[in-house]
């Protein structure tokens, strides 16, 4: 171990600062990873891993302090995985996430917007209705850990509150490990996924073996005492099915569109729902569907953009590669009246082609909404539409990504290829104090 002292210039998306250590002549040397030091801020450290070109380090002491630092309000920050950035004022991560978006469009897109778009913000704290809670039996400490991982690791971080998940969801993580310490199958639940709904939370628990009678009082007795809905999964999502109570249905709702959204808890859904309804309405607001409008929801899932459309538009087209998400969608469109606007396939949309777009017909206004991989061939096939037959492509684009470097990506090939403009990109702080970048970016024809 060697301790040093470095002043810090940037941060990484893993929220650690970037310093170098200068050289014999006073040129910047080695690059420095210091976990917990911010930019502007001089630093001692640690090294614990090095390599030829740079060194990762933990910060053993703060000679020079930035005015963006703040007290982490999660007393668990130090250990738990589960967020990255509680050290540095809200806003200031939001302008880091921007800059990242940037750097990827003009570094790996070789693309820049016409306009950055200001960030679209959402609640700060209790934002994370969605999260999948890891849970361990530790001999050692003879009781059962339930939440995120440490950081780095891959132990279960020991946690008896949390922050980011909204407060009955958290003030319910000490009893829930007393629960699943209490039941025959105390060390056959690995994971316990949280959703929570308008007006219940669903928590799933993965069981490895059966329940004995005596865990299904204790389940239940524990589901009328916090009032949530208890869900079981014996093998993968598919089987993932409610227990107790069977009533009432998880669903959000979109009310600007006057939409309500039953949904699974293993379903894809956004992370929150008034972060959401910001996203819905100000994707709908830049696509600008027109009544006479025909228009493409890519990666669809179970409606969630597509409903919303569906009130604006003459036509809309969900694609997906889900067949439970298709067939939700379908059942969301009918409850919502909006079957006859709406139509949805499933397809796998890695590998659409040119053919593929040209059968599916002229679309005035796309929505693309990818995994973290992106939408490479449908970008690709956007392309070769151009060659093909330029008059069916849709004269807008909204993409939402939660991939920056995806998104830089197919953006390239929007505008390099396929002859679109990126008139506009910006960041939704979607995920605040973790380095997920959520953003979207509007391509018009040029
Ligand atoms: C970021 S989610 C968006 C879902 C939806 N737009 C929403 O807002 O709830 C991405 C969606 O892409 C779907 N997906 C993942 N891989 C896919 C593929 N290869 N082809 C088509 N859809 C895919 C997932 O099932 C998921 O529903
Ligand atoms: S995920 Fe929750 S427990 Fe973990 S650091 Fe963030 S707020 Fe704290």
């Amino acid at each position: 171990m060697q301790e040093n002292i470095i002043d810090i210039k940037s941060l990484d998306m893993d929220a650690r600062g970037i310093g170098h250590i200068d050289n014999e002549d006073g040129s910047p040397g080695k690059v420095v990873f210091v976990e917990g030091a911010l930019p502007g801020e001089r630093v001692s450290f640690e090294t614990f891993k090095k390599k030829k070109n740079w060194e990762a380090a933990r910060m053993t002491a703060l000679h020079r302090e930035s005015s963006l630092r703040v007290k982490p309000k999660c007393v668990h920050f130090d250990y738990c995985g589960g967020c990255s950035m509680q050290h540095l004022e809200p806003s200031a991560q939001v302008a880091i996430k921007q800059r990242v978006l940037e750097d990827n469009l003009w570094h790996i897109g070789k693309v820049k917007a016409e306009t950055v778009m200001r960030p679209m913000y959402g609640p700060t704290w209790g934002y994370r209705y969605r999260a999948r809670l890891s849970v361990r039996h530790v001999v050692k400490k003879g009781t059962v850990l339930v939440g995120f991982h440490e950081k780095k690791s891959i132990y279960v971080a020991d946690i008896s509150s949390c922050q980011i998940l909204p407060p009955h969801v958290s003030d319910m993580l000490l009893p829930l490990r007393a629960l699943i310490g209490s039941l025959s199958l105390y060390n056959q639940i690995p994971q316990v996924e949280v959703a929570v709904g308008e007006d219940v939370t669903a928590l799933v628990l993965r069981i490895m073996g059966p329940l004995t009678a005596d865990d299904e009082t204790k389940l239940k007795a524990f589901a009328d005492q916090y009032q949530i809905q208890f869900w079981l999964q014996t093998k993968g999502p598919d089987t993932a099915a409610p227990y107790y109570p069977l009533e009432p249905q998880l669903h959000y709702l979109l009310p600007e569109f006057g939409v309500r959204m039953p949904f699974k808890p293993v379903d894809f859904t956004q992370v929150n729902h008034h972060i959401n309804r910001v996203l819905v309405h100000k994707a709908l607001g830049l696509l600008d569907v027109q009544p006479e409008d025909r228009v493409a929801d890519l990666f669809c899932g179970l409606g969630n953009f597509t409903l919303p459309l569906a009130t604006q538009g003459r036509e809309v087209v969900g694609i997906e590669g889900s067949t439970a998400l298709t067939e939700r969608a379908l059942d969301n469109a009918k409850a919502n009246g909006l079957s006859a606007k709406t139509s949805f396939s499933t397809r796998n949309l890695f590998e659409v082609t040119v053919e593929d777009l040209i059968a599916l017909g002229k679309f005035d206004r796309m929505l693309i909404d990818p995994p973290r991989d992106g939408a490479m061939a449908v970008s690709l096939a956007l392309g070769a539409l151009r060659e093909q037959q330029p008059e069916l492509m849709p004269k807008r684009i909204v993409y939402v990504s939660c991939s920056p470097s995806t998104l830089a990506r197919d953006a390239n090939v929007l505008v390099n290829v396929a002859g679109y403009r990126l008139s506009k990109a910006g960041v939704v702080n979607m995920f605040p104090h973790t380095s997920h970048v959520e953003s979207m970016a509007v391509f018009d024809l040029a």
